[in-house]
């Protein structure tokens, strides 16, 4: 059956007795065994709940795994990852990435002793010639956020498993509708559930899907030893919202390509961020493994300053100024004062994260009246 399809119904099997056709919210944190030392499946909600195991199920088998764990958050999902390694590993990441991800590395793995390198991973040579003797892991976000980069994932994941190295792909941009990196070559795929999983802005959550039994158990062993389990509301939250997101995710991809032409030509507009778009260096291979779509975040810098860009994502009505991404409501921010002010000043210029740079997720309104709200917004500063 196709995504859309198996979507819909993953998990959701009438219940035998009742007939309800969506899943009971399991709130029990602890569950009643038959016997001292005889054991159900579930025992105790931090290791194992069955609402929670539900939508790990069921993303799972969308991200073609044969595992998935879900989060707290994004960055407990993460944070479970980097706990596979022990002082002295080192890690290979993109130089493109979400800014809590670069601060969980640079500022609270590292006093474990554990490095971190960041390269431009649409650079292939960068990537291989990056990897050292105690390299473990290589951490791919695709696209990038803030500025789209595209990793080539198949790519990669030959060359790091030439080093025998692990692979893991940070998918929240693209979601399992476009993308599906175990499926090419990836070991572990991950997704803040807080954004086009869940859809709404109204739950917060991580997940982690793998491909192989072993590293299943090895990364379920320390979420139910380090305890950031995502909670049943939250679990049903997400798991609901799987079965609109290709829809969600495909409308959302065409009012952003629609978007990304507008500001294209647009005076006070000096540069686009947009795979979509032809002069994107990403473009083929975006258009390949992004099913065709190339997501529904742009990126874009005006000519000025700082100050500029602030009056812009100040000025729109329609697109709220927030943080965070994926939604059914169309967000704008600006990553330097905002969603990577964690980044260092110094490493936030190197990565290319200007000063002027603005970050749209487009949601599911009329993409006219969001063309509309961005004209007069920039119309502020013409
Ligand atoms: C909040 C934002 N990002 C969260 C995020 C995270 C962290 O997810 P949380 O659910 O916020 O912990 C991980 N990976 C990517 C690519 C992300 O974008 C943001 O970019 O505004």
């Amino acid at each position: 059956m196709k995504f859309r399809t198996r979507a819909i119904h993953l998990g959701f099997d009438p219940d035998p007795q009742t007939g309800a056709v969506v899943p009971p919210i399991h709130l029990a944190t602890t569950f009643a065994q038959p016997a001292a030392g005889e054991w159900r499946e579930f025992d105790y909600s931090r290791s194992g709940n069955p609402t929670r195991k539900a939508f790990e199920n069921a993303i799972a088998a969308l991200e073609s795994g044969v595992g998935g764990l879900a989060f707290a958050s994004g960055m407990a999902a993460i944070h479970c990852v980097t706990q596979l390694l022990q002082a002295g590993d080192h890690i290979v990441t993109g130089q493109d990435i979400y800014g809590g991800t670069f601060r969980l590395f640079h500022k609270i793995i590292n006093r474990a002793g554990i490095s971190v390198t960041m390269v431009p991973t649409n650079d292939l040579d960068a990537v291989e010639k990056a990897f050292q003797p105690n390299t473990r892991l290589l951490w791919l976000e695709s696209p990038g956020n803030p500025l789209l980069t595209i990793t080539d994932i198949v790519a990669c994941a030959e060359i790091a498993h030439r080093h025998g190295v692990l692979v893991g792909v940070d998918s929240t941009f693209a979601t399992p509708a476009l993308t599906r990196p175990l499926e090419l070559g990836a070991d572990i795929v991950m997704h803040s559930a807080t954004k086009y999983l869940g859809g709404h802005s109204d739950v917060l959550g991580g997940v982690l899907v793998v491909r192989d039994p072993e590293l299943y158990q090895r990364l379920y062993f320390i979420q139910n030893a380090t305890g950031a389990v995502m909670g049943p509301w939250e679990s049903y939250l997400c798991h609901r919202g799987l079965r609109t997101l290709e829809l969600r995710i495909r409308e959302q991809c065409r009012s952003a390509m629609a978007i990304a032409q507008f500001l294209a030509g647009h005076p006070a507009v000096r540069r686009v961020y947009y795979p979509g778009l032809p002069d994107h260096p990403g473009h083929e291979i975006a258009a390949r493994q992004m099913s065709g779509y190339f997501g529904a975040m742009v990126s874009f810098e005006v000519h000025g300053d700082i100050g500029t860009a602030r009056k812009v994502v100040n000025s729109t009505r329609l697109f709220h100024l927030a943080v965070s991404l994926g939604a059914v409501e169309s967000l704008i921010e600006q990553p330097a004062l905002m969603s990577h002010a964690s980044y260092d000043p110094e490493a936030r210029r190197a990565h290319g994260i200007s000063d002027t740079l603005i970050r749209l997720s487009i949601g599911l309104e009329d993409p006219e009246d969001l063309i509309a709200d961005l004209q007069q917004a920039l119309a502020q500063v013409a």
